[in-house]
């Protein structure tokens, strides 16, 4: 089989200008009638003209009497006019006709009723009023908010909800509206599974779910388009040939290819489309989504959309989508993201020679954005869900100093970053908990919290890059928890310390703890095998401290020097069979159904900086970490304790 060679590799602005070019007439599709109720997002192909005027009636905007202003023009305190119920005033409601020769209401409250009760409309009542009336006071008249056979909106117009009310107050009760385009979605991979068929049967090691055609498809309604999706095929050219060739000759306006865009034996799409029709551009200088193919059979648009998720999206957000966009008759740059300032919380490298769209959480600490950077993989949808931002890095530029000031494109509403509790360090399985547990407190308030490490929360503070640290630093001179290192590498500052959780740290063995270990001291067993953690973990620290009140040292243990730097990954090797035991949380242990030695009790604490421990969204982090609730859910986890929870002191070193 040929592979595919990206021989011409363009720029996003190249690229996309060929796609245009190749479409001229793409916002020349077609219109269809519809009913105004059902047109919400739709776009108006002909102009809507009024054909009711609206209020169609001069009404009353008031409660209170209707009259011809002339009448009580002259009225004052000193000398007040009396107007006669029935024959010069007449009692109105909001919204009703005005009567016959009167022009102005004066409101209820502005009335004296002299010889009736108020409201009454018996003739022969008498009002005194003390004001005069200017002419249509309180009048809404004819034709005030639309006239009939105004323009209501010109051709062009997105339909929002306001738009309805007009439309229907304007008698225009159908509309002509741009046909949605149609896109067919054809996912293609041998190793691919539907959701429903994970449902049913699991999956098996290779077996892939398609969650792409899912993505595409929702982006193309957010897009104003209509999609479809074809059965999933397997990497057969024939097979993909033809649904491709179908789909062209069919009412569908664009189709996907999902995968086998690039260089890959069994990467089809670039000969499906170049042996039914022109392909115009393979490769782009964009990462994510350098694999991008675009083409055009029977007429057509057709996209090689890469497969891993967030290739696919932003293949989709900077071609098919603005196509879609255009035909659809709207300005390509419809959708752009609005951006802001941002300080990187470091140092990031970068690609020369392609534009790389860098997934970020952004943080307003101290009145800067800062921007941490996720992890690059193109293969994790999750760097898009738990993106705040978007940092395009121009194929010129070799990486962004730390604290350089740059753009980044917001996926999230500002309001909602600023309302973000950003909290950096070591890990724990209660922050993900407190994360669900806080918007119980306070709708809006959210966390984001990003793992470095305890030293590396510190240090973030130290930095200015977050709010909170979740630091479990034990001082092995003394066996208390955080307090010293804070002392050490936070001089200066005025931190809070506050006990989240007591965690049990103990080893973690085999299911049914085969080699039947007790502690640590079993570890002196020469036929046993340990996984250790990396130098500087809050773990291993705590291991050297245990070791040395038990009298042992790193020789009497087998495997000390073999390293791993998570739970879950001391947890893996012990599942695997490499090690016996190792050190870690019951956490690990139990998402894994290893058995857990508990070995010692730690204090993992948050640190928070005394500038921001009065402020809103931290006092309501501190008030959900309190509650029964959160307290509850810690104790189900299991390997914690929660005496001490929110327990807090001031330290100013
Ligand atoms: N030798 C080279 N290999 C690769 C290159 C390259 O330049 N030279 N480019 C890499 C880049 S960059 C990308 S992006 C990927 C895109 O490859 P394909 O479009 O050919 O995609 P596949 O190989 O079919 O799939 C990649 C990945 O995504 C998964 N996938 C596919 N479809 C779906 C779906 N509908 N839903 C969820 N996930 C899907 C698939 O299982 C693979 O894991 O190529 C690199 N390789
Ligand atoms: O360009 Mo690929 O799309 O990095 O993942």
């Amino acid at each position: 089989m040929k592979r595919n060679v990206y021989l011409n590799m363009k720029s996003i602005e190249a690229a996309r200008q060929i796609m245009f070019d190749q479409f001229p007439g793409a916002d020349e599709s077609g219109a269809e009638d519809i009913d105004s109720v059902d047109a919400l997002g739709r776009i108006l192909a002909e102009p809507a003209v009024a054909a009711l005027s609206a209020p169609n009636y001069h009404a009353a905007a008031m409660d209170g009497i209707a009259l011809d202003a002339k009448l009580s023009f002259g009225a004052s305190d000193d000398e007040p006019k009396i107007l006669v119920s029935g024959k010069d005033a007449f009692w109105i409601n909001t919204g009703h006709v005005m009567p016959e020769g009167t022009n102005a209401v004066i409101m209820i409250e502005h009335l004296n009723v002299i010889d009736s009760v108020k409201n009454g409309s018996s003739n022969g009542s008498s009002i005194e009023i003390n004001s005069p009336a200017f002419p249509w006071q309180n009048v809404r008249k004819m034709g005030e908010d639309i006239v009939a056979t105004e323009l209501i909106f010109p051709r062009g117009h997105k339909i929002t909800s306001y738009s309805l009310g007009a439309l229907i107050a304007g008698g225009v009760f159908r509309v002509s509206v741009k046909k949605k385009p149609k896109v067919l979605i054809i996912p293609t991979g041998s190793e691919l599974k539907s959701w429903q068929y994970a449902n049913d049967n699991g999956l098996k090691p290779g077996d892939v779910i398609d969650s792409n055609s899912w993505v595409l498809g929702a982006l193309c309604v957010e897009y104003g388009a209509s999609f479809e999706s074809h059965a999933i095929i397997h990497d057969e050219i024939e097979i993909i040939m033809d649904a491709v060739r179908e789909a062209t000759l069919s009412s569908y306006d664009m189709v996907f290819i999902i995968g086998g865009s690039s260089a890959g034996s069994k990467d089809y799409a670039k000969p499906v489309i170049d042996s039914l029709g022109e392909v115009f551009v393979h490769g782009v200088t964009m990462m994510p989504g350098k694999p991008l193919l675009f083409g055009k059979v029977n007429e057509k648009p057709v996209f090689g959309i890469p497969g891993y998720p967030v290739s696919a999206v932003v293949a989709f957000e900077q071609f098919a989508g603005p196509l879609l966009l255009k035909m659809h008759g709207l300005n390509p740059a419809a959708k752009q993201r609005e951006t802001i300032d941002v300080v990187p919380a470091r140092k990031i490298a970068s690609k020369l020679g392609v534009e790389e769209f860098l997934r970020v959480k952004i943080g307003s600490v101290d009145g800067r954005f800062m921007a941490s950077q996720l992890p690059r993989g193109a293969g994790s949808i999750t760097t898009l869900t738990e993106a705040d931002g978007i940092i395009r890095i121009p194929p010129h530029v070799e990486g962004i100093a730390e604290k350089e000031i740059v753009k980044a494109e917001l996926i999230r509403p500002l309001a909602a970053i600023e309302d973000t509790v950003v909290i950096t360090g070591s890990h724990d399985n209660t922050l993900d908990l407190l994360a669900d547990q806080i918007c119980r407190t306070r709708p809006g308030v959210t966390i984001s919290s990003s793992h470095v490490g305890s030293m590396g929360g510190l240090m973030a503070i130290r930095k200015k890059t977050c709010h909170v640290a979740g630091s479990h630093l034990l001082d092995p001179e003394d066996g208390s928890y955080n307090i010293s290192y804070i002392k050490k590498y936070l001089p200066g500052e005025r931190v809070w310390l506050v006990n989240l959780v007591m965690r049990e740290q103990g080893l973690i063995v085999a299911g049914g703890n085969p080699e039947k270990i007790k502690g640590l001291d079993d570890l002196k067993k020469k036929e046993l095998v340990f996984i250790n953690r990396q130098g500087g973990a809050g773990t291993r620290v705590l291991l050297d401290y245990k070791l040395k009140e038990l009298g042992m040292t790193p020789a009497d243990i087998r495997g000390y020097e073999n390293e791993e730097y998570t739970h879950m990954s001391v947890a893996v090797a012990v599942l695997s069979g490499r090690a016996d035991a190792g050190m870690g949380i019951y956490a690990a242990a139990k998402a894994l159904s290893l058995d857990f030695i508990p070995v010692f009790t730690e204090s993992y604490d948050l640190v928070i900086p005394d500038r921001f421990f009065h402020t809103e969204k931290i006092q309501v982090l501190l008030e959900t970490i309190k509650t029964n609730d959160f307290k509850k859910r810690v104790g189900e986890l299991g390997g914690y304790g929660t005496e001490t929870t929110g327990e807090a002191i001031l330290l100013e070193s």
